[in-house]
C-alpha cells in the first residue's frame, strides 16, 4: 500500500521506535520566539546544557512588540522582559535573531517562509500552535509546547505519535473576490473546531493547486483551529518557484539534488487516508464568523444561524453562548453589521498577496467615519514590497494606520487592543471571547472583506467593489 504525504515525511524523520514506545523523530527545523521560549532557555542552562544545534535554530520577536516603534521602551513591561530575555538567550547560545527593526524581522510563520528556512520534506517546529503553516511547504510542521521547546533545543528531537490521517479535496476554483481564507473558513465551518483533532490533515484538490504559497499558507496556518496539528500541501512548481532564490534554500548542485527529492513528495495513488472530505470549492462565497470560535460562520450573504433550530443541543448552547457575545440576533443578515474596527494582517493573512487584494478594494476609498482601521504587514519584507508597490499608500491615503510588523491585534497581548464592545473585522485566525481586547467582538473573513468592512463600515460582500 502507498503512503500518503505525512506518512512519507514521518517515516523519513524517526530515529528510534521501540515496542510500547513513541518514535522519536529528528528536528530539521526549529523557530522561536519571545513568549514560549525563555522558560525553554532557562532550563537548558539550569541543567548545563546547551543547544545542539543552533544552526538549526531561527528566532524572531512579533507577539508582544510595538508596531508603533521599533525600539523596546515602546513595548510594555512584560514585553521588554521577553524581548531583552530573547536578545541574551540568543546572544549566549548562538542562535540567529531577527530583532526589533531588523530587515527580516515579523511574525514567526512569515519569516521561515519568507526566507527559505521552511524547506519541503523537513520536520519544523516551533513553540506556536500556528506552526502548521508551514505544512503548506510539504514540511511536517506543528506547534510544540515549551517543555519540548527545551527538549528540541537540547537533543534536536522530539517524541511523536502517528496522527490519523485525512484529506481535505477542495474542488472546483475559487472565484473572484473569494480567497483561501473564505475556503479554510468554510471548512472549519464544516469541520467544527473539533473536526480535524487527531489528525493530520492533507489539502488537496484542483482549487488548492491554483493557490499561491501565500494562499496555501491562509489554508495551513487554519488546520489547528480544526483541531488538526498538521496541514500539510504536496510541494509542487509554485512551491519550488517561490523558494528558489530565497536565502537558506539551497542551491546549486544542492538545489537539483533537493528538488528531485521534493518531486517524490506526494500522496501516492494508492495510499488511503483515515478520512476522506471533500468541498465544493468552486461555488463558496466569501465567509465570515458569527460567533466565538472559527467554525461558527457562514456565508457573507447569508444570515445569522438560529440555535434554536439545531438539531444537536450542544452546538446549540454553544451558538446561543456566542450570539449572546456577539450581540447578533438570530435570523439577521450578516451584511449591514456595524464594525468600528478593521485588522489586515496576522500569520493567516498578513503576507504581501493580502496587502493587495485588500488595497484593490481601498484604492480611491476612504475609511467610513468611525472606523479605525489598522493595516498591519506581516514581515520587515512584506511591508518593503507593499511600500515599493505604492499600496502603503493607498492604505494611508484612505486613513489606514500603516503599521510594523508584529502579531498586533490578533491577540490582546500588544497595544494594539480593540476597545471593550468594539466589533472588529479581523483577518487573523480566532475569534475567542477577548482575544482581540477584553469585551471584543471579532468577525474573521478575507483581507478584501475586511477592506470592504473598513470602507463601509459594514460587514460587506467585497464582490461588489471589485470592477
Ligand atoms: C502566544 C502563542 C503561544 C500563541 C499560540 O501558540 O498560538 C499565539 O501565537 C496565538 O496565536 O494564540
Ligand atoms: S499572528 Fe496571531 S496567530 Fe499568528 S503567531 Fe501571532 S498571535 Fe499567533
Amino acid at each position: 500500500m502507498g503512503k500518503t504525504l505525512y506518512e512519507k515525511v514521518f517515516d523519513a524523520h524517526v530515529v528510534a521506535e521501540r515496542p510500547g514506545e513513541l518514535p522519536l523523530l529528528y528536528i530539521d527545523r526549529h523557530l522561536v520566539h519571545e513568549v514560549t521560549s525563555p522558560q525553554a532557555f532557562a532550563g537548558l542552562r539550569a541543567a548545563g546544557r546547551k543547544p545542539r544545534r543552533p544552526d538549526l535554530m531561527l528566532a524572531t520577536m512579533d507577539h508582544d512588540i510595538s508596531t508603533e516603534s521599533p525600539s523596546l521602551e515602546a513595548c510594555s513591561p512584560m514585553a521588554r522582559t521577553q524581548v531583552t530575555t530573547l536578545i541574551e538567550n540568543c546572544r549566549e547560545f548562538g542562535v540567529t535573531l531577527y530583532g526589533l527593526g531588523h530587515p527580516r524581522q515579523g511574525i514567526v510563520h512569515i519569516v521561515g517562509p519568507q526566507t527559505g528556512f521552511t524547506l519541503p520534506g523537513t520536520t519544523l517546529v516551533c513553540g506556536d500552535s500556528h506552526t502548521a503553516t508551514h505544512g503548506a511547504f510539504g514540511a511536517l510542521a506543528f506547534g510544540i509546547g515549551t517543555s519540548e521547546v527545551e527538549h528540541v533545543m537540547a537533543t534536536q528531537t522530539l517524541k511523536q505519535q502517528r496522527l490519523k490521517t485525512m484529506r481535505i479535496r477542495c474542488t472546483g476554483r475559487l472565484g473572484r473576490g473569494v480567497s483561501a481564507k473564505d475556503l479554510i473558513l468554510a471548512v472549519a465551518g464544516r469541520l467544527t473546531t473539533a473536526g480535524g483533532t487527531g489528525y493530520a490533515v492533507e489539502f488537496a484538490g484542483e482549487a488548492v493547486e491554483h493557490l499561491s504559497m501565500e494562499g496555501r499558507m491562509t489554508l495551513s496556518n487554519m488546520a489547528i483551529e480544526m483541531g488538526a496539528k498538521v496541514g500539510m500541501i504536496a510541494p509542487d512548481e509554485t512551491t519550488f518557484a517561490y523558494l528558489k532564490g530565497r536565502p537558506f534554500a539551497p542551491e546549486g548542485k544542492a538545489w537539483d539534488e533537493a528538488l528531485a527529492y521534493w518531486k517524490t513528495l506526494r500522496t501516492d495513488d494508492d495510499a488511503v487516508f483515515d478520512a476522506e472530505i471533500e468541498i465544493d470549492a468552486g461555488s463558496l462565497e466569501p465567509q465570515v464568523t458569527w460567533g466565538t470560535n472559527p467554525g461558527q460562520e457562514c456565508a457573507v450573504t447569508g444570515r445569522v444561524p438560529d440555535p434554536s433550530a439545531m438539531q444537536d443541543a450542544v452546538e446549540a448552547a454553544s451558538a446561543s453562548a456566542a450570539l449572546a457575545y456577539t450581540e447578533l440576533r438570530a435570523g439577521a443578515p450578516l451584511i449591514g453589521t456595524p464594525v468600528d474596527t478593521v485588522f489586515i494582517g496576522s500569520c493567516t493573512n498578513g503576507r504581501i498577496e493580502d496587502f493587495r487584494a485588500a488595497a484593490e478594494i481601498v484604492r480611491g476609498r476612504r475609511v467610513a467615519p468611525g472606523v479605525r482601521a489598522l493595516a498591519v504587514p506581516g514581515s520587515m519584507e512584506v511591508r518593503a514590497a507593499a511600500e515599493a508597490e505604492g499600496l502603503a499608500d493607498i492604505f494611508k491615503a484612505a486613513g489606514f494606520e500603516w503599521r510594523l510588523p508584529g502579531c498586533s491585534m490578533c491577540l490582546a497581548m500588544n497595544d494594539d487592543k480593540a476597545q471593550p464592545g468594539s466589533r472588529v473585522a479581523s483577518t487573523s485566525n480566532r475569534n475567542f471571547v477577548g482575544r482581540q481586547g477584553y469585551g471584543s467582538r471579532t468577525h474573521l473573513m478575507s483581507p478584501a472583506s475586511a477592506a470592504a468592512a473598513a470602507v463601509t463600515g459594514v460587514i460587506s460582500d467585497p464582490r461588489e467593489f471589485l470592477n
